[in-house]
């Protein structure tokens, strides 16, 4: 089986997954061997699968995949405003002429649910959607009916995408009828916003419960599946990653539907990115490469990548004060 990708504006959009019956036999039988899984994590970073002379290349595509995000008590209209400003021009025009490169932009700007507003209207004019957490992020521990209505005031803000965060105890308590339920509700309420749903991979125990609630977020129609808010003592790892990305491979061999992934907390460096980018690959393929199936959850990474460009370009390296997001 596989859904057909359309062409809008010159970028591919991917037929919505609409979710299927929760198959709690399929839930059963996954499976995650956990020294397998750490032993090909570990193998990644020192792999050469990207090229020197590339990895600029490399790098301007991460900058497209990024959803830059500030997630902070003290966000300000201002600091959401510079945000935005750098979503709509992340690398310098002379950066990109000297990489001989067009204008590009990052893949969203993530923010909650008061910021909204002032980055809808800061982005007015171009195509970058604004991505809001919600459900009661991080924690997800807030009246059901008020996380609902979170989803729905989120929207109507203006909102194309919106970052869910599961109920972590569904899963420790392996309650999947619950957990796919609250999922499948959640996606009602984006309506045609997209929907990520949050898993707090560091929360969820072991790697095999990672494998379901991937699954069981897929079933109940998960656009994306994100390791995490950045908020957990553990965010994303490679050995969750690859769980993870095997999950949405098994789902799309079953259903012909391909789901995004976004792995999100603590990817602050350059090289970094690139190992991610390079999993993705190898175990998904290009076409996950597009903002539609793949985006970096990120406060701070595209200081990072902007200071490798200069490198590449200048020989030099830029003092990091010079790259501020906010
Ligand atoms: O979803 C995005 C994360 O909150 C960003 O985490 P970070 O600040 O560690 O990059």
């Amino acid at each position: 089986m596989d859904s057909q990708s359309i062409e809008q504006h010159g970028q591919l959009v991917e037929p919505r997954n609409p979710g299927m019956a929760l198959d709690l036999d399929w839930v059963a039988n996954v499976q995650a061997n956990t020294s397998a899984i750490e032993r090909r994590a570990a193998s990644l970073p020192g792999r050469r699968s990207v090229k020197k002379d590339y990895q600029a290349a490399w790098l301007l595509k991460a900058i497209t995949l990024i959803d830059l995000t500030t997630l902070s008590g003290d966000d300000t209209t201002g600091r959401v405003r510079r945000l935005c400003a750098k979503a709509r021009q992340p690398v310098s025009p002379a950066l990109l002429q000297a990489l001989d490169m067009e204008g590009i932009t990052t893949g969203a700007v993530c923010v909650y649910h008061d910021m909204i507003a002032p980055a809808v209207k800061a982005l007015d004019g171009t195509d970058i959607p604004v991505a809001a957490v919600s459900t009661g992020f991080p924690a997800g521990l807030s009246p059901f009916h008020l996380r609902i209505a979170e989803i729905e005031e989120s929207v109507k803000a203006g909102a194309k995408e919106i970052d869910i965060v599961i109920s972590r105890r569904h899963v420790l308590t392996q309650n999947w009828q619950a957990l796919y339920d609250e999922m499948r509700a959640f996606r009602a309420a984006c309506g045609d916003a997209h929907v990520k749903a949050i898993l707090a991979t560091g929360e969820l125990g072991t790697l095999r419960n990672v494998a379901r609630a991937s699954l069981i977020c897929m079933m109940a129609g998960a656009d994306f599946i994100k390791t995490s808010t950045g908020k957990e003592s553990v965010n994303a790892t490679l050995p969750v990653s690859l769980v993870m990305i095997r999950a949405i491979r098994d789902y799309y061999d079953a259903t012909g539907y391909r789901v995004g992934y976004k792995p999100a907390g603590g990817i602050s460096k350059a090289k970094d990115s690139i190992t991610y980018l390079a999993l993705i690959k190898e175990e998904l393929g290009d076409r996950w490469l597009q903002p539609d199936l793949f985006r970096f959850g990120a406060s701070s990474l595209l200081g990072d990548i902007e200071r490798q460009l200069e490198h590449h370009v200048t020989g030099a390296y830029s003092a990091g004060y010079r790259h501020a997001m906010g």
